[in-house]
């Protein structure tokens, strides 16, 4: 049997074994119905005559190769996660017990089951450096139409009852044993020991146990009949290590390190088919008789049912379900596994009815197609059907690229080389963004530490202090509100511009993603490989009924042939059946070829929907991302408008910082002025009014002067008349003086009262300077204006 790695059908394969005379029958002088026809897979009973994959015993191949050629690839594949099924069948005596070595006591290594034990241990002793196992075995039968553990050591017991027969005692209080079928179809049993086995020798002990244990009886015809169907099942669970890098492909193997395999391996010896005349059986015996029987009938049906193809073809339903043994081989036949049956015949004339019934049940059987596949841990599973689909997709590509012109490669490359442009212009965009939202980033964080509204102007005061230059002091006149106001619109922009960014990343991330796996698919136009393999499909359909028209035809011959009895007919027949055995192979292959077409179509189309689905998801990541980067611009550029705006109402406030400095100033060095005006105006009204007082004094002393003259003597009227008229050009004089003196006086206290006032002025700008809050823009300035032109008045008043 071939290996089948891509879970295609697979037919049962049927394999005769016809064991010798036994004494019994040598006694009853039976004699040799069977014929094997040397050199070919055929036997011959009376008139008729069956091909089947292997025959063994009489003159057909030696029962020793059976195992070879029948069940070591059974035993491989279960190394490569394929389940398997050996099948014993045939009439009670017709050597299945035998063949299959489930009897198997004190070590006696005759039958199957041994030689696959030996096998299966040999196998992972040399695969045991690139794989760990672990090996579980159970052993059941149905006797009766119920299931018993053979390996449950509480109903080891075994109690001969009255009759003589064997049989047991089930133990109270144990659950009996269920078949379930799990979610994804697969039969298992629930309640069954499953034995953990590590060496040769603990497999071989289950193996006697369950012996021990199984139900036998005697009968007419055989000494040690089994009245039960076994089932020994082997589970191989495997964890192989997969060295990383190793493969050609390089890729996948990177990320799949161990690959897990789990397969069952079904030895079944079935109780044969008697019939009660002939076995004598009575009483328990014959009741094991007919449940016995019973099985065997539902498992005919489902056989039947299996291998007929048109009822197959009609979705006939599969009466799986009609006994315990059909539902525990529901895998084994049509499902999952890959399954042997060996139908074991007795060549006595007295059995030919028996052999005959049993030749024909194993025809149909050859019929019945199943679908083994790998079982695999289901992780390990969609990485290798991943692999898979890579490698096949890299071959196509393969393909294909040997007929892509050099202009076209060429244009790939231009426009990856444009792509990657692109890219690199987003991706300098995208660290521009990223660094202004850097810059913004510190004033938020400084304003974060401190939470209030004072020290949140402090920082950006901070920040601004660090671009601009020392005059700054005057942009102090904007309001605290103002920065607030300020800090919160750059916080703002930067927070956007930061989760735009972020999204911005995402996108690319996916959008990298999406592309590089749109680059397993290829990209290429595949209709032109679906109409291949399309065409490939007819033409195989084609060949397929060519050749099933040839078969039908030799088969009408050979009905006609086998009605003519002369030597040349049965020459002609013989040949024709041979043609007809080749015809069956080609139908085979065909059909093998038409599957694996169909399978490739299949998972061609399966790969060009997620390629379009994928070419999708990539243009609205790419319309997502183009939208995100316009929201981008938009957002840079209103954030730059208003920062323009606000540099530019800076600006204005500066340069009206720098004017009322300026006329701040001025109005000082007038203010120095005036004071110094107003000492020496207050130093010369001093001069005057001592000179006033002075004047006064001199007038006081020359009335008395006169007054004593004129008293006196008067002896001079001259005298008198001149000394008159110098008193009142004196007093005159003095009149004058006090006069000018008085007009001086009330024109300083006019300019003091002016310069207090300014003064009183010019203090209280000092006191605003000094607290650092300066009166409102526009009334600061009509201020300085007011006091530059009442300065000006004053200045004329002393001109
Ligand atoms: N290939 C063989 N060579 C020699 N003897 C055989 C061979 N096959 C079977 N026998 C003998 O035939 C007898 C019946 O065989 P076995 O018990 O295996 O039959 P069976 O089909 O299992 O019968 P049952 O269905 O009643 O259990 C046994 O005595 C066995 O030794």
């Amino acid at each position: 049997m071939e290996a089948n790695i891509s879970g295609e059908d697979c037919c049962v394969k049927v394999a005769v074994q016809i064991r010798p005379l036994i004494g019994d029958e040598r006694l009853q002088g039976c004699k040799d119905c069977v014929t094997v026809v040397p050199g070919k897979s055929q036997v011959q009973i009376g008139t008729h005559s069956f091909t089947f994959d292997h025959v063994y015993g009489s003159t057909g191949s030696p029962s020793t190769a059976m195992f070879e050629e029948c069940v070591a690839p059974l035993v491989d594949g279960l190394f490569q996660g394929y389940n398997a099924t050996v099948l014993a069948y045939g009439q009670t005596g017709s050597g299945k017990t035998y063949t299959m070595g489930t009897s198997l006591k004190d070590g006696c290594q005759t039958g199957l089951i041994p030689k696959v034990m030996n096998a299966l241990f040999s196998k992972i002793e040399t695969l045991k450096h690139e794989s760990e196992f672990q090996l579980h075995v159970s052993f059941i039968e149905i006797h009766k139409e119920e299931v018993r553990d053979l390996l449950d050591p509480s109903s080891a017991s075994k109690q001969e009852i009255a009759n003589g027969h064997a049989g047991k005692i089930s133990i109270p209080g144990r659950p009996p044993i269920q078949i379930r079928e799990t979610s994804n179809g697969v039969i298992t049993l629930a309640g069954s020991t499953e034995c953990s086995v590590k060496t040769l020798r603990e497999m071989a002990d289950c193996l006697e146990q369950g012996s021990l244990n199984r139900a036998t009886g005697s009968t007419n015809m055989n000494n040690q009949s089994s009245r039960s169907h076994a089932i020994f099942t082997i589970t191989v669970e495997q964890m192989k290590r997969l060295h990383p890098g190793i493969s050609g492909d390089g890729i996948l193997n990177d990320c799949m390190t161990e690959d897990y395999l789990c397969a069952k391996l079904h030895l079944v010896d079935l109780a044969g088919s008697e019939r009660a005349k002939r076995t004598g059986s009575d009483g328990l015996r014959f009741k094991e008789g007919v449940h016995i029987n019973k099985g065997l009938l539902a498992l005919g049906n489902v056989i039947s049912a299996l291998g007929d193809e048109k009822k197959r073809k009609e979705g006939v339903h599969v009466p799986y379900r009609d006994s315990k043994l059909t539902r525990l081989l529901q895998d084994s036949l049509g499902g999952n596994s890959r399954t042997v049956m060996i139908a074991c015949i007795s060549p006595a004339d007295i059995n030919a009815e028996e052999t005959l019934n049993t030749l024909k049940y194993a025809n149909r059987a050859r019929n019945i197609q199943n679908k083994p596949v790998i079982n695999r841990d289901p992780i390990s599973n969609e990485m290798l059907k991943m692999r898979q689909q890579l490698e096949y997709l890299q071959a196509e590509l393969c393909a294909r690229s040997g007929g892509v012109s050099f202009d076209e490669i060429q244009a790939l490359k231009d426009r990856i080389a444009q792509l990657e442009a692109t890219n690199e212009d987003l991706s300098r965009e995208l660290n521009e963004f990223r660094n202004r939202g850097a810059a913004m980033e510190q004033y938020p964080a400084e304003t974060k530490a401190c939470g209030n509204g004072a020290v949140k102007s402090e920082g950006l005061k901070r920040g601004l202090q660090s671009m601009e230059s020392s005059d700054y002091q005057m942009s102090d006149s904007s309001d605290s509100g103002d920065i607030d106001e300020d800090t919160a619109k750059e916080l703002e922009h930067t927070y956007l511009q930061n989760s735009l960014d972020k999204e911005l990343n995402e996108l690319n991330r996916q959008l990298e993603q999406k592309e590089s796996q749109m680059k397993l698919f290829g990209g290429y136009d595949t209709t032109a490989l679906k109409q291949h393999f399309g065409k490939k499909l007819m033409e195989l359909e084609e060949e397929k009924r060519a050749v099933q028209c040839e078969r039908d035809r030799l088969l009408a011959e050979v009905e006609n042939l086998s009605a003519n009895s002369d030597g040349q007919a049965q020459k002609l027949q013989d040949m024709h059946a041979q043609k007809l055995k080749s015809l069956e192979a080609q139908i085979q292959e065909l059909k093998k070829k038409q599957e694996n077409q169909v399978q490739l179509l299949k998972q061609k189309q399966k790969s060009d929907e997620a390629a379009k689905k994928l070419q999708d998801e990539i243009q609205c990541i790419k319309a997502q991302k183009v939208q995100l980067q316009q929201k981008i611009k938009q957002e840079a550029e209103q954030f730059r408008q208003w920062k323009a705006s606000r540099e530019k109402e800076l600006l204005q406030l500066r340069k009206e910082g720098r004017r009322n400095e300026y006329e701040r100033h001025k109005l000082q060095a007038l203010n120095q002025r005036q004071k110094m005006v107003l000492q020496r105006k207050t130093e010369e009204a001093a001069m005057a009014t001592k000179r006033l007082k002075e004047l006064l004094e001199a007038r006081k002393s020359s009335t008395r002067e006169n007054s004593v003259k004129s008293n006196g003597n008067g002896i001079n009227g001259q005298t008198t008349e001149k000394s008159v008229q110098r008193w009142i050009d004196h007093e005159l004089e003095v009149l004058v003086n006090v006069h000018e003196v008085r007009y001086e006086y009330e024109k300083q206290s006019q300019v003091r009262a002016a310069l207090a006032e300014e003064l009183a002025v010019l203090r209280q700008v000092d006191e605003f300077a000094s607290k650092a809050v300066s009166p409102p823009r526009k009334k600061w300035h009509v201020q300085g204006i007011f006091d530059v032109t009442y300065c000006k008045n004053v200045k004329n008043c002393f001109s």
